[in-house]
């Protein structure tokens, strides 16, 4: 049995093989950079990144490794984020302040060391990228308990930035303070969406009658209540603990499995994964006339093509009530079936992006 320093001794000797295999694979990359930038390729492929971290998954499952999917997906990630940086740092727009949640989920996709633009909008973000001052942009999309966020939609079916990746992020939220007990508390600071994800619990601490003042961000009111200590954040524990309000309670969502779902925007278009989603936006030309929606998803339903979603939206360009649907499916837009479908209704489809589907 080995003895604490025999184990740190091993554990050294371990790190040091390891830092130079990473440089060696530096190295490497720094050469697919070098490619890139004479083919002008994409410098992030998310398809690539998918297939790597399915081949060493499998490949630990088959060897009996001790670590899990969600252990390699975490260290690669990192990895890549360190990679894509070293062939060309690129700016990443995200909806901020710092401490959202949007900032941790462009963080865990993107890494700790890369160049964060945070934004006080989702429109902000769109526009940056719009005018290549950013390379991507990470918005929320919609969220499992409160639905679609309708300005990302809106904004998709607009602009000529694409999704070129999606993730799902559970979302937990806490209750921070500087007051010493609930009774001095007189207001409470949040998102209007963090007032509606907590009800029950401001309830049981007969939280519900006093001030709850809405704000742009979670972060935000982090911010506001480390100026004020007779209030209190309904916030990330993140955003708590950058801005120095104590967390009094965690994890106080009604429902556990809170999560949402944000999407990566940029200017190119991946490669088939062969485990895509597609998301487009369809304007229907008869779509006053019965049985329109019927008649276009039928054509997706004869390709077996599965949709994952669909929401109707305002198409807010004539006075009445004429409405645009915003559809995923599963399949690459580059994929035969698809393009069959597609071309049937080139006129009334926008692509919006083909990207590896993200576990939710
Ligand atoms: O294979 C590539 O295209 C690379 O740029 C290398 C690499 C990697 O580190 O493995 C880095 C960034 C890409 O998103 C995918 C993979």
């Amino acid at each position: 049995m080995k003895t604490l320093d025999e184990c740190r001794e091993a554990i050294d000797s371990i790190d040091n093989a390891m830092l130079e295999l990473l440089n060696k694979r530096m190295k490497v990359v720094e050469r697919v950079g070098e490619i890139k930038q004479e083919s002008g390729g994409a410098v992030y492929r998310p398809e690539r990144e998918k297939a790597i971290i399915e081949r060493l998954s499998k490949l630990n499952d088959e060897q009996k490794g001790l670590l899990n999917k969600s252990a390699i997906e975490a260290i690669f990630l990192e990895i890549f984020a360190v990679a894509r940086n070293l062939e060309l740092p690129e700016k990443i727009a995200y909806l901020g302040p710092e401490g959202t949640f949007t900032h941790q989920a462009a963080e865990s996709r993107f890494g700790a060391m890369s160049n964060y633009l945070s934004l006080n909008s989702i429109e902000s973000v769109f526009k940056e990228l719009e005018a290549k001052r950013a390379k991507f942009g990470v918005v929320p999309i919609e969220n499992s308990r409160d639905g679609v966020v309708g300005e990302t939609l809106d904004l998709l079916s607009k602009s000529s930035v694409k999704i070129v990746a999606e993730l799902y992020m559970p979302i937990h939220i806490s209750f921070a303070t500087k007051a010493d007990s609930l009774k001095k508390i007189k207001r409470i600071y949040s998102k209007d969406k963090g007032f509606g994800e907590c009800r029950e619990f401001l309830n049981e601490y007969d939280l519900m009658n006093i001030e709850h003042i809405p704000v742009e961000s979670t972060a935000k009111a982090a911010i506001l209540a480390s100026e004020d200590e007779e209030s209190a954040a309904i916030c990330s524990h993140i955003a708590a603990k950058l801005y120095g309000v104590p967390v009094m309670f965690e994890n106080i969502e009604d429902v556990h499995d809170n999560a949402t779902r944000f999407v990566i925007l940029s200017d190119f278009k991946n490669g088939i994964s062969g485990d895509d989603k597609t998301s487009i936006l369809a304007k229907l030309k008869d779509a006053n006339e019965a049985g329109s929606l019927v008649h276009f998803l039928s054509d997706f339903d004869a390709a077996k093509i599965n949709l994952s979603k669909i929401e109707s939206r305002p198409s807010k360009e004539s006075g009445g009530f004429g409405y645009w649907f915003y559809i995923d499916f599963y399949g690459h837009i580059d994929e035969e079936r698809v393009q069959k479908v597609i071309q049937k209704h080139t006129d009334e489809v926008t692509w919006l992006g083909s990207y590896v589907k993200g576990e939710d």
